[in-house]
């Protein structure tokens, strides 16, 4: 579709954990999509076979020009991007090259080809260890690992190109992110995970025999770290809403917590996880994780003020359930 009201929309990572549900929610609205995906995390059979799949970089810009040009793409969801926290830490120059040059490619393809909106998949990381919380937009963004600064740099990128050409933007502030598509369709499939929940699935399911507590003298009730953890069906939904925002205010930009503004402890999700199977999976505890906060909570005041978005999942357990689900269909199909 080139209509102005419902451009084709390209979505970068969209093989992959988070990318793949934003392209079901958005094919179940109703929007053409072309996913643009080089493959490193994702996989080819997340993508829904309603999507046009191309496989390549979002740097290689003759590549992306083209892409635009061909499918009329008039809105990028840019989910590509290097995502692992302590990874960060030992080999800063990957995260500075696969998300912040990597994205400004990206956004100089869009400026060139005329596209007039984009979505980025910013993160709570930006915020760094905040001095309040539940956390504002506001809040000073001071990062505490090269992962969320290459985040953050994006961030400003995106601020400045849209006051100099005709783009409008969402940055999205992402807190935990967590569950699978309800309907079975997709779900978190990248091996030698380091999310809780898809460790403790992983612990479920038999591929590990037990789920670290990473420090339990946090200023915390229970001593562990506590997170605002939202399903991922939510969020690609919050997608879906943004862009539609976006296209009807087209000098508009929106930057926008995604949680649901309650926090749970490590050890309150690993209930829910003994609650779901019936059973205790066994725990250690180990000393702090480097670079942890206390509690990431989003105040998601503005999301709920901005945007016609409401949680239909709010609910540990439901996310919890989900994973698992997901978890099992994974081990189902590797036998
Ligand atoms: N998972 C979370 O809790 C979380 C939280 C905050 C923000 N985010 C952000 O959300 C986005 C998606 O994360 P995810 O958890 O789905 O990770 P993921 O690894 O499952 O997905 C990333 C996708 O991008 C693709 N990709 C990577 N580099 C690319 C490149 N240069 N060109 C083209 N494709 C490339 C990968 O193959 C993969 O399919 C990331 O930008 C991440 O930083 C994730
Ligand atoms: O095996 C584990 C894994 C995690 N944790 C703890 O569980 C909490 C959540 O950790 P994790 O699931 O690894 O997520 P975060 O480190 O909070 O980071 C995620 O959430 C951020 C936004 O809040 C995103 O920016 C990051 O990309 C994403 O990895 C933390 O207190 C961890 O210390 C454990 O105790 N054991």
């Amino acid at each position: 579709m080139t209509n102005t009201n419902r451009p084709t929309v390209m979505v970068t990572g969209g093989a992959g954990y988070i990318g793949s549900h934003a392209v079901l929610a958005l094919l179940d609205s109703g929007w053409s999509v072309v996913v643009l995906d080089n493959l490193v995390t994702g996989f080819r059979w997340a993508v829904d076979a309603r999507a046009t799949f191309v496989e390549g970089a979002v740097e290689d810009d003759a590549l992306v020009r083209r892409v635009i040009a061909d499918h009329g793409v008039g809105a990028i969801l840019h989910f590509a991007g290097s995502v692992v926290v302590p990874e960060s830490v030992v080999d800063p120059l990957k995260y500075y090259r696969n998300n912040t040059a990597a994205s400004r490619a990206l956004i100089e393809s869009a400026v060139a080809g005329g596209v007039r909106h984009f979505i980025f998949s910013s993160t709570a990381a930006t915020y760094g260890i905040p001095r309040a919380t539940p956390i504002r937009e506001d809040a000073a963004q001071v990062p505490i690992n090269p992962y969320g600064s290459s985040k953050l740099m994006t961030e400003w990128m995106l601020r400045d190109v849209a006051a100099a050409h005709p783009i409008n933007y969402g940055a999205l502030r992402y807190f935990n992110v967590a569950g699978a598509d309800p309907q079975g369709r997709s779900g978190q499939s990248t091996a030698g995970a380091t999310h809780l929940i898809k460790v403790a699935a992983e612990a479920v399911s038999g591929q590990r025999d037990h789920v670290a507590v990473f420090g339990s003298d946090y200023a915390t009730p229970d001593g562990t770290g506590v997170r605002d953890y939202i399903h991922v069906s939510d969020l690609a939904a919050a997608h879906v809403a943004c862009l539609q925002y976006l296209v009807d205010h087209p000098t508009t930009n929106l930057t926008l917590n995604c949680g649901y503004g309650r926090g749970y402890s490590v050890l309150e999700v690993l209930d829910a996880v003994d609650r779901a199977v019936g059973r205790p999976i066994p725990r250690k505890m180990l000393p702090r994780r480097a670079g942890d906060p206390d509690a990431l909570v989003a105040d998601n005041g503005a999301i709920l003020a901005t945007l016609p978005w409401r949680p239909q999942y709010d609910d540990l357990d439901r996310i919890v359930a989900d994973a698992l689900r997901w978890q099992q269909h994974l081990a189902d199909m590797q036998r």
